[in-house]
């Protein structure tokens, strides 16, 4: 109870009289009851001044005079306005919070106040009357009079009243019934106090009435007021408790809101490890409904091994604890946060939070952030010789079955490429992850690809790491230059890709993976396998299906399409209008023999795209090495320049007629202009194996 509220009932158990503005004003003085009702017909009809009545308390004084302002007939005896049935049922329901705090103090009180002479009445801010209540006989008397439901009964429409002087005043108010305004209610006496909500509006008043003939004044004096009082307290504490459940509640369901529309699983526990609350999508991941995991132990849906314990005990959170939890048959990894939830002082842990984020999301988004991100598609990949077009369709085809691919071709042809396009089109949704086995030391290969356990060996971050495996769950991981993948590795990555589960380095249990990988080299890798530079079941594993992709100078028709994209693609990332590129220059193009493939050839359109003058490429703005063709395959100098063999010249012609031609032995036989069996005899002699 606040100050204001305890000075009011010290005030009335000590029956002094109001020392501040929060205190009751109270014009009871019988004395001058008498001397009241006298002089009221003198300021009605003299117009005398209340406010120099030494018996007139001056409140009241001033509310007279605004009462007469107002045009206040004092002589009436219906008294105030009336709402029709709409606006009152409007009003109700507009009070609605302040009629059922108020109505059951109400009925309380009015059982056990000592004498039934009473009448109660609500009103709201305004004085319009909410309810009422009273014995059979009052309650005539004052429905005779419209003290009812909808009547408003403001300073403006009956004049000075105990309520409405609460109202202006903002404090309890106790009259004697000469100092009501209007002649009606002389012979009352009346009790209000206002009824003031938690941000201190004066939300209602509650006002007790009792009829004066033949009672004992003095004692209804201290009595109305001090019920009228401890009965708004009442009111005004449960209103505020109600308030705080409503308030709660909107939070609550706020709060419900948020965790069903979130696509992260949250559960919150109790000390006792008890499920009090959980959202969908955690419902989800344990493969349950809410209704049936409420209320159960946690142990019940998840691993034992969660440290829940460890959370209660020292009230700190944990993040990103890595388990597995069972859905059905299968078993899913996820990154679980524990958050304590404390109560109100910080101090006592009433309960902890958990979230769960599923693993597979939590590691796209890593491998997104880490630079590794599937662009291509199929649609992006330019050309349209019958030899890339032939790729694609394979690849295409391939996709769609989730075996091991491996793309060989030379270097620059596009082989990280086509991995993008086969992983986006087969999928999209989960994370593209590459490892270059030639690019990273030998000894740090397998903690790249297996990941590792806290603490595993010298130098390991602490809190251990996913390795790229583990990072390509439900996606696809690229394995490029296959062929410098250490051999002593060569059996774990198989087994991990039979098994599809993996153990970090230092671990001690499996982790179920489900990846798609693709394998990438310009090695003969099955020469490797002959010489036993690599596992041939790995290779077995790796090339369940081969896709060569055809080096840019078998590509003719492509080389044209090639070049005006680069040049068009790098001048709009330069800011500039595209160069045309003179007939000089796409000859030569054509004719150069590409050692470097599409990558040299971007390379050129940058360095040309630079030097380019007045729109146009020409001879002069193409690198030296192209100007000068050092590879021409028709500059006999440069054929004796890389000191070629006639065998390694003509291995070389029936790859690239192979490549050409999507490896149809019969169109190579006919370009080549030999037999078919003495190119099977060829192939033979320079062990050049057709992809199945
Ligand atoms: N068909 C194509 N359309 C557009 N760009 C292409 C095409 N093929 C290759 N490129 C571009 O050529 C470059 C080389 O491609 P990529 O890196 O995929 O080749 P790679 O065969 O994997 O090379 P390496 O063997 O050196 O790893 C890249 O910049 C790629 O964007």
């Amino acid at each position: 109870m606040n100050q204001a509220k305890v000075n009011a009932i010290n005030c009335l158990l000590n029956s002094t009289m109001p020392k501040n503005k929060n205190e009751p004003l109270i014009d009871m003085n019988l004395e001058s009851w008498k001397e009241i009702k006298n002089f009221k017909p003198r300021f009605i009809n003299n117009n005398e001044d209340p406010q120099k009545m030494s018996f007139m308390n001056l409140d009241v004084a001033k509310s007279w005079i605004r009462s007469k302002e107002f045009r206040v007939d004092p002589y009436m005896q219906t008294l105030g306005t009336s709402m029709n049935p709409k606006e009152l049922h409007d009003r109700i329901n507009d009070k609605k919070m302040l009629i059922e705090t108020a109505v059951p103090f109400i009925n309380k009180y009015y059982t056990v106040l000592s004498t039934s002479d009473y009448y109660i009445i609500l009103t709201d801010e305004t004085g319009t009357i909410l309810f009422t209540l009273g014995e059979q006989g009052e309650a005539n008397a004052f429905y005779a009079i419209n003290a009812r439901p909808g009547a408003n009964w403001s300073e403006q429409t009956i004049g000075t009243t105990a309520h409405a002087l609460s109202i202006t005043l903002g404090k309890p108010v106790q009259l004697a019934g000469p100092c009501n305004y209007c002649m009606v209610l002389q012979d009352n006496i009346s009790s209000s106090t206002p009824i003031i909500d938690e941000t201190g509006d004066i939300i209602g008043t509650l006002v007790v009435v009792q009829m004066t003939a033949n009672r004992n004044i003095n004692k209804t004096q201290i009595h109305s007021l001090g019920w009228v009082i401890s009965m708004g307290y009442a009111i005004e504490d449960e209103l505020q408790l109600r308030k705080r459940n409503y308030d709660l509640k909107a939070v609550n369901n706020t709060l419900q809101a948020i965790l069903s529309a979130v696509d992260e699983g949250f559960i919150t526990l109790n000390t006792d490890g008890i499920i009090t609350h959980i959202n969908k999508e955690a419902a989800k991941t344990l493969g349950k409904s809410i209704p049936e995991i409420e209320n159960k132990h946690f142990t019940e849906y998840m691993s034992n091994r969660i440290p829940f314990d460890k959370v209660l005990q020292t009230g700190k959170p944990i993040h990103d604890y890595e388990t597995t939890i069972a859905n059905g048959n299968s078993e899913v990894q996820y990154l679980i946060s524990i958050e304590p939830i404390q109560n109100d002082t910080g101090e006592i842990l009433v309960g902890t939070v958990i979230r769960i984020s599923r693993s597979e999301k939590v590691n796209r988004l890593v491998t997104h952030r880490g630079g590794s991100e599937a662009t291509y598609t199929f649609k992006s990949i330019i050309g349209k010789s019958k030899a890339i077009n032939k790729t694609i369709e394979d690849a295409i085809k391939f996709s769609q079955i989730p075996a091991g691919i491996l793309l060989t071709g030379e270097s620059g042809t596009g082989k990280e490429l086509f991995a993008q396009a086969i992983h986006n089109h087969a999928r999209p949704d989960g994370p593209f992850v590459a490892l270059n086995c030639a690019s990273i030391p030998r000894n740090l290969i397998e903690s790249e690809l297996f990941g590792y356990e806290a603490g595993s060996f010298t130098g390991a971050e602490r809190k251990g790491r996913p390795g790229k495996i583990e990072l390509a769950n439900g996606g696809t991981l690229l394995l490029d230059e296959i062929g410098d993948m250490p051999i002593e590795i060569q059996p774990v990555l198989l087994r991990c890709l039979q098994d599809k589960k993996v153990m970090r380095l230092g671990g001690n249990h499996y982790i179920p993976v489900n990846f798609r990988v693709i394998a990438a080299t310009n090695k003969d890798l099955y020469q490797m396998v002959q010489e036993k530079q690599f596992r041939e079941d790995l290779y077995f594993r790796l090339a369940i299906f081969k896709i060569i992709i055809p080096p840019l100078r078998a590509r003719d028709d492509d080389i044209i399409l090639l070049t005006q994209y680069f040049v068009e693609q790098i001048s709009q990332r330069m800011g500039l209008i595209a160069p045309d590129l003179s007939k000089e220059v796409l000859t030569k193009i054509k004719n150069y023999s590409w050692p470097g493939n599409i990558r040299q050839l971007e390379n050129a359109m940058v360095y040309a795209v630079n030097m380019a003058q007045d729109g146009l490429i020409t001879i002069n703005n193409l690198p030296d090495e192209i100007i000068n063709d050092y590879n021409s395959n028709n500059d006999m100098d440069s054929i004796s320049n890389r000191l070629l063999s006639m065998v390694e010249i003509e291995k070389r012609a029936i790859e690239n007629t192979l490549t050409y031609t999507g490896n149809n032995v019969a169109d190579t036989a006919d370009i080549l202009g030999i037999g078919k069996t003495t190119l099977y005899r060829k192939f033979k002699e320079y062990s050049i194996i057709l992809p199945k």
